[in-house]
């Protein structure tokens, strides 16, 4: 653990021990479930951003209604969309191998739109998603560290005239682009409510819940959209991780599939259910969910002389990187949760998913999709190192990520094939028996993505 002052009144707190996070995060969450000060993002959300906004009484209400809707039962009720666009993701793995990065997007952000809004994305260029991702990037670049003059450390530019201060147009136009595509999604579920069309989406039953948990129509739709915002982007940085990791290590590879044929078999697609016999599997998820995860939290009040009123605390890379619980941390080997120290580095890597007040509400949706999806994705494929001009294997570079907001490789290349042509078969058929599941979330869909739905579907049955 170490500290930075950074000024007057700011110092950054880097904690890498997993037992102080749990003393000051856990036992301690009353004084440590805040934020720090984000001026753009509190001018862009007014405050209604469940990931940004402090520790108020409107954190609290929000936080209540995305709680209760995700519990893990609630998780189950998604899970016949998840499981049928996770077939989708491994048929655009066939149909399309080199555009892998855009089709696991289109995975993430098609199971969070069914999930809150009851609304399909079938292609990754469909109007929903390129809404959502043209507005993340103006919003992303608004708060990545250094962009725009410091406003949080020197309060005073916070008066500067608007025509000077391009940070606050970029902050109203931001405004407005959330407010259109959130407000806009909303009223597409309340029209289909009215329409007797509804299908169990988290917005309908937040909707009729609201007065219980104290939201009104504006939470509402920020809610979503953050929930949006929360969840599809990390779900598809995680599947990008291990694409990366396994295109690196064939050996991995082998010993999945070893442990796959035996409780899977060749004659079906995984399961959910299945992942409680997998332990390699379980292995694999665990030592690739090191490469990003992140906590950022603000200590409200004087909890200790090195954490004054106000730091910042930070933790990551720190705590999955030291020699001391991880040996070689750098290297990926899944066997080390299978070992004797197992459940204790086990234990660590739950972490991930952030401690106390803050942590992850959508942790059992996300576990259920990594689950999924690792599995689908090991069953079916083999990912080969990718080859250069005179055919021969090239090297694959573990640590070459975007540093950002969000952790994400930077684009790479995965020689992607289906493990034999009955495998490929198999993910066809099944893709073909979700006809019904995918039904339901299409009601709302252009006339572009209707006319893609029908082609792909006649091309499955030919
Ligand atoms: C693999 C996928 C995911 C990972 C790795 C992940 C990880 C995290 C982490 C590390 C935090 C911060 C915790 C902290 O500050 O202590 C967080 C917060 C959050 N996550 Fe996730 N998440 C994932 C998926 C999701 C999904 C699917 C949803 C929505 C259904 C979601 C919604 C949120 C929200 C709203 C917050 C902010 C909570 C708050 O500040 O009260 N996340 N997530």
């Amino acid at each position: 653990m170490y500290s930075l002052k950074l000024g007057p009144k700011s110092t950054i707190v880097v904690l890498t021990s997993p037992q102080i996070i749990n003393d000051l995060l856990d036992k301690n969450s009353a004084l440590t479930s805040d934020r720090p000060q984000i001026h753009f993002a509190d001018r862009v959300t007014k405050g209604l951003n469940l990931t940004l906004s402090h520790y108020t009484e409107t954190w609290k209400s929000l936080r209540r209604g995305a709680h209760e809707l995700l519990t893990p039962q609630a998780c189950r009720q998604h899970l016949a969309i998840q499981q049928a666009e996770a077939t989708q993701l491994s048929y655009d793995l066939l149909a399309n191998p080199e555009d892998f990065a855009s089709s696991i997007r289109r995975y993430a952000i098609s199971v969070m739109f069914s999930v809150l809004y009851g609304k399909r994305v079938p292609r990754f260029s469909s109007t929903s998603a390129t809404e959502f991702y043209e507005m993340m990037e103006k919003w992303v670049n608004l708060l990545a560290p250094g962009a725009h003059p410091p406003v949080d450390m020197i309060p005073v530019l916070k008066f500067v005239p608007e025509g000077w201060a391009r940070w606050k147009r970029i902050c109203n136009e931001v405004r407005r682009l959330q407010k259109k595509l959130y407000f806009g999604l909303m009223g597409e579920v309340e029209g289909r409510m009215q329409a007797d069309q509804e299908n169990g989406c988290f917005l309908e039953t937040i909707i009729k819940r609201q007065d219980e948990w104290g939201l009104n129509r504006e939470m509402i739709s920020y809610l979503g959209g953050v929930m949006i915002e929360g969840g599809a982007d990390t779900t598809s940085a995680f599947l990008q991780s291990l694409l990366l990791l396994l295109t690196a290590h064939p050996e991995v590879q082998q010993k999945a599939k070893r442990e796959l044929d035996e409780v899977v078999g060749n004659e079906r697609m995984p399961i959910l259910d299945d992942i409680e016999r997998l332990p390699y599997i379980q292995a694999i998820i665990l030592e690739a969910s090191d490469n990003y995860y992140h906590s950022h939290t603000s200590i409200s009040a004087n909890y200790s002389a090195e954490f004054p009123p106000h730091s910042d605390g930070r933790y990551s890379w720190g705590v999955y990187n030291d020699p001391e619980i991880f040996t070689e941390p750098e290297k990926y080997n899944p066997d080390r949760f299978l070992g004797e120290r197992g459940p204790e580095l086990i234990k660590v890597m739950n972490l991930a998913f952030g401690s106390g007040r803050r942590s992850c509400p959508g942790i059992h949706l996300a576990r259920n999709a990594v689950n999924i999806n690792t599995m689908n994705l090991l069953w079916g494929f083999h990912f080969g190192k990718p080859l250069d001009s005179n055919g021969k294997e090239m090297e694959v570079d573990t640590f070459n990520y975007a540093v950002g907001v969000s952790y994400c490789p930077n684009p790479f290349k995965s020689n992607i094939k289906p493990r034999t042509p009955h495998h490929a078969e198999l993910i066809k058929l099944q893709l073909n028996s979700f006809n019904d599941a995918f039904s339901q979330f299409e009601y709302l869909l252009d006339d572009v993505d209707k006319a893609h739905v029908k082609e792909l579907r006649k091309k499955l049955e030919e």
